[in-house]
């Protein structure tokens, strides 16, 4: 935007049919807009011709002017200082402005701690954004995330509202994952360079860990939707993994690439009407014809994250006897026939498209098998630890934008004379908030390092507990902050979009992770009953 403007010149617009403000040094026209301003015009109207930074920044959040400054902005003030030429100064390391006064005696370190990044509100984000010391992360992951969020910042922050009213995210969004190679890293195991058209671009393949992964789901969470996450990764990165893992070599070839580089969905289907933490009882049925090519599968799913647009689903059928060694795993394709599926409204999570589907005689050639017959049940049990992973990052990082926004919000609103901030009982909340989030982040780190180390079935086995626990715990620290955040920001959280939209989004959300995945009090219980059984494989002594 070259054009500059005198305060003279943006003052003599100031009639409802020349309607120019200031923002911040740039020069808005608001004449046509200001029949559409949901605030009114009126309120425009008393600001015309003024600098109106102080107003604007009252009633509205950063991301209304990235949403609106292309259509409005018509130049900038000329007495607006220039950006530097030089890249900004990074903020000061903490290390250096505190040298002074470290005691001499410090023991020496290993690595230094990495660049601030982000807006540097304490726990707003990771500590190690804040220069903390961390030895998980590294230039790679520093990489990645200045990567990430360049994008969501720009592309998709902006829409997400928009997005979820209309219950959809752009098809385009979801190839643009594939595109930017971030799809073959969501798998829980090592990238998957081989089927990708463009690996990639911040991290050498070779040096991906689960940390990168963590990461990547954790800054794709700052958009504050559920939704969103779970139209992207929430079916790909529940129902691809059994079939990379476990399905044959000939059907991975084939529908891999295609989904990997973003052209075609993949969700997962277990849940039924009647079936849910409890897998074991399912009964949509799979029958082998009698020459032993095909299985014609029969019955419904319900509550399949997105379902209504997917090409492939895993599916989890009763191929054998009652129980849990009845199960097998199929790849269903849609091009099959008989496969119907419809939206289901929902609570929240609108944009992630909860599906019911019926399977009406569709015929599966066996090679679609994943895993072996009947022992579905096992392929369904290794996907549990990285789907719970999933939902416990998004759970932070959810936990931490309603904090975020409750203390930006806490600290330009002022009631009784005061900014909120300045209430002990504001205060309080926000601090009740930031220790649950920390102290379970620091064990996500922790479990994140353990599943790098340990081999699938070790984690598995040795995990399972304390991932289950987890789970519970992001999801009760996910619903509390839920809570917090919209008694702070009141009103504004009661209704939708504006500054409390994100909160007000989230807190519907909130069910949908705390139910599925492994329901609280499912994941409570397992987490004592799997953690004694594997500690007294291993030579508990009560
Ligand atoms: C570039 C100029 C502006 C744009 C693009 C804009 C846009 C919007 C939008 C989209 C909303 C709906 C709520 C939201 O999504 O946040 C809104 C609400 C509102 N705006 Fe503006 N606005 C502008 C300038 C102003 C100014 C200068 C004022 C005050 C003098 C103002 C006062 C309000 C008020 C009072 C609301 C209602 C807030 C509420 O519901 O709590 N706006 N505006």
């Amino acid at each position: 935007m070259s054009k500059t403007f005198s305060q003279a010149e943006v003052s003599s617009h100031s009639k409802s049919d020349s309607l120019w403000i200031v923002v911040d040094g740039d020069v808005y026209d608001l004449t046509k807009f200001q029949d559409d301003h949901p605030g009114g015009k009126k309120i425009l109207q008393r600001v015309a011709g003024k600098d109106a930074s102080k107003q604007f920044w009252k009633y509205h959040n950063e991301g209304i002017l990235k949403k609106y400054q292309k259509q409005l902005q018509i130049g900038s003030l000329d007495s607006k200082p220039k950006p530097a030429t030089e890249a900004p100064k990074p903020v000061q390391k903490p290390k250096a402005a505190l040298a002074a006064a470290a005691p001499t005696t410090a023991p020496a370190e290993d690595a230094e701690a990495l660049e601030p990044f982000g807006q540097q509100i304490p726990f707003a984000d990771p500590s190690w954004y804040q220069s903390h010391h961390s030895p998980y992360f590294n230039e790679t992951h520093a990489a990645l995330r200045a990567e990430v969020r360049e994008w969501v910042e720009t592309e998709i922050e902006p829409h997400v509202t928009e997005w979820d009213e209309k219950k959809t995210v752009p098809a385009e969004i979801y190839k643009e994952m594939g595109r930017r190679g971030y799809l073959a890293g969501l798998l829980g195991i090592h990238y998957q360079k081989d089927y990708v058209n463009n690996p990639i671009q911040s991290v050498p393949v070779e040096k991906w860990d689960l940390f990168h992964e963590m990461l990547l789901t954790d800054e794709l969470s700052r958009t504050g939707s559920g939704g969103f996450v779970w139209n992207l990764i929430g079916g790909f990165g529940i129902g691809c993994p059994p079939l990379v893992k476990f399905g044959k070599k000939s059907v991975v070839d084939r529908v891999l690439p295609g989904i990997l580089n973003g052209d075609k969905r993949i969700c997962l289907a277990i849940t039924e009407p009647d079936a849910g933490s409890d897998v074991a009882n399912l009964s949509c049925e799979a029958k082998l014809t009698d020459d032993g090519k095909h299985y014609i599968v029969n019955g419904e799913k319900k509550w399949i994250t997105n379902g209504i647009w997917c090409d492939y689903f895993t599916t989890a059928v009763r191929t054998g006897g009652p129980g849990m060694n009845g199960v097998s795993l199929l790849l269903i394709e849609r091009d099959f026939g008989g496969v119907s599926t419809r939206r289901m409204d929902c609570q929240g999570v609108w944009s992630s498209g909860t599906t019911y589907i019926t399977f009406e005689d569709v015929k599966v050639p066996v090679e679609n098998l994943i895993g072996k017959e009947h022992q579905g049940f096992k392929v369904i049990m290794t996907n549990f630890n990285h789907e719970r992973i999933g939902i416990i990052i998004q759970c932070l990082r959810f936990s931490r934008v309603c904090y975020e926004e409750s203390v930006k919000y806490a600290n330009k609103r002022k009631t009784f004379g005061k900014k909120l901030i300045d209430h002990p009982v504001i205060r309080l909340k926000l601090a009740h908030m930031a220790r649950q989030i920390e102290a379970s982040y620091n064990w996500l780190e922790n479990v994140i390092y353990q599943c790098e180390k340990m081999g699938e079935t070790e984690a598995m086995l040795r995990l399972g507990g304390p991932i289950a626990s987890l789970k519970a715990q992001a999801t009760v620290t996910f619903e509390f902050c839920a809570r917090e955040a919209s008694q702070i920001f009141g009103g504004l959280s009661y209704s939708r979009g504006g500054q409390g939209g994100k909160v007000e989004r989230l807190y519907r959300d909130v069910r949908a992770y705390a139910i599925p995945g492994g329901s609280e009090e499912i994941m409570l219980d397992l987490s004592i009953r799997q953690s004694m059984k594997v500690a007294k494989m291993l030579g508990m002594k009560l």
